[in-house]
């Protein structure tokens, strides 16, 4: 199963709608278990959905001090640095929503490579999977995330799980290091599927004519191993949320 496709004009609607959706969904769920985990993606629409969701003032409807926040992935950088997803997600929207009542307890950053954990990513990549641990429910490693956000390479990557790597395979861990990324900077942090699919909506959000080959790809039988999207969904829900030009290389009719 591919997950149902939704085709917005543009990129700025493309955010727009999504930072909506990400706010009912949070209510819901809040309405329904008190707390709300929600994953972030990096990338450029990573801070598009985060600057979105800020000019809302839907979001202050949020109980965002019972909202827990993770990421798929991480660049192993220096904490602070601007190129960590972490970074950019805080200038993006975190810092305004920190003054609605998000609390740095529930931000859950991956360790930076000077952090806790020095540069050992095996370890600062373990240190994540036990925060994910603490905050699952009884009998469960990862929490029921109620939203996933990920953005999609190109190559149909997502987080930080790139075609063709041993990391694809694995099914007994909840996070990985990634030595050898193609897109820079080459280490990075990263859920694995079995963390990924816990989640109950998995939301791909995509701009750009450069991912429609890889839309095309995950959403048309591509294997895992070569459009690593292909391998993510939800256990209720799985959108993918994408502008037109994204859109292009859908078989006309599936983009209705
Ligand atoms: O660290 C990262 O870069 C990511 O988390 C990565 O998986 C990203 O989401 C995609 O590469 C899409 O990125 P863009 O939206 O910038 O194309």
């Amino acid at each position: 199963m591919t997950g149902q496709i939704i085709v917005h004009p543009s990129k700025e609607s493309l955010a727009a709608a999504s930072a909506a959706r990400l706010i009912t969904t949070v209510i819901d769920a809040q309405a329904e278990r008190g707390e709300a985990h929600v994953v972030l993606t990096g990338g450029s629409m990573g801070s598009a959905i985060l600057e979105a969701l800020v000019a809302t003032p839907a979001a202050e409807a949020i109980a965002w001090e019972l909202v827990h926040l993770w990421w798929g992935d991480e660049r192993f950088l220096p904490e602070n640095d601007a190129d960590r997803n972490a970074t950019q997600a805080f200038q993006a929207g975190l810092a305004q929503l920190k003054r609605l009542g998000l609390d740095d307890s529930t931000i859950h950053q991956m360790a930076a490579s000077d952090g806790p954990d020095g540069d050992d990513i095996e370890a600062a990549a373990q240190r994540y999977a036990r925060a994910l641990a603490d905050e699952a429910a009884e009998g469960s490693t990862v929490p029921a995330f109620d939203v996933l956000m990920l953005g999609v390479g190109p190559d149909a990557h997502v987080a930080s799980l790139f075609p063709g790597k041993d990391t694809l395979a694995l099914t007994d861990v909840m996070t990985a290091a990634e030595l050898d990324s193609p897109k820079p900077p080459p280490q990075r942090i990263t859920l694995t599927y079995p963390a990924i699919n816990a989640a109950r909506q998995v939301w791909f959000l995509v701009s750009g004519e450069d991912k429609a080959a890889a839309v095309a790809a995950a959403t048309g039988g591509a294997s895992v191993s070569e459009a690593p999207a292909a391998g993510a969904h939800g256990t209720e829900a799985t959108l993918w949320l994408i502008d037109e030009s994204a859109a292009v290389g859908l078989p006309r009719g599936d983009d209705d």
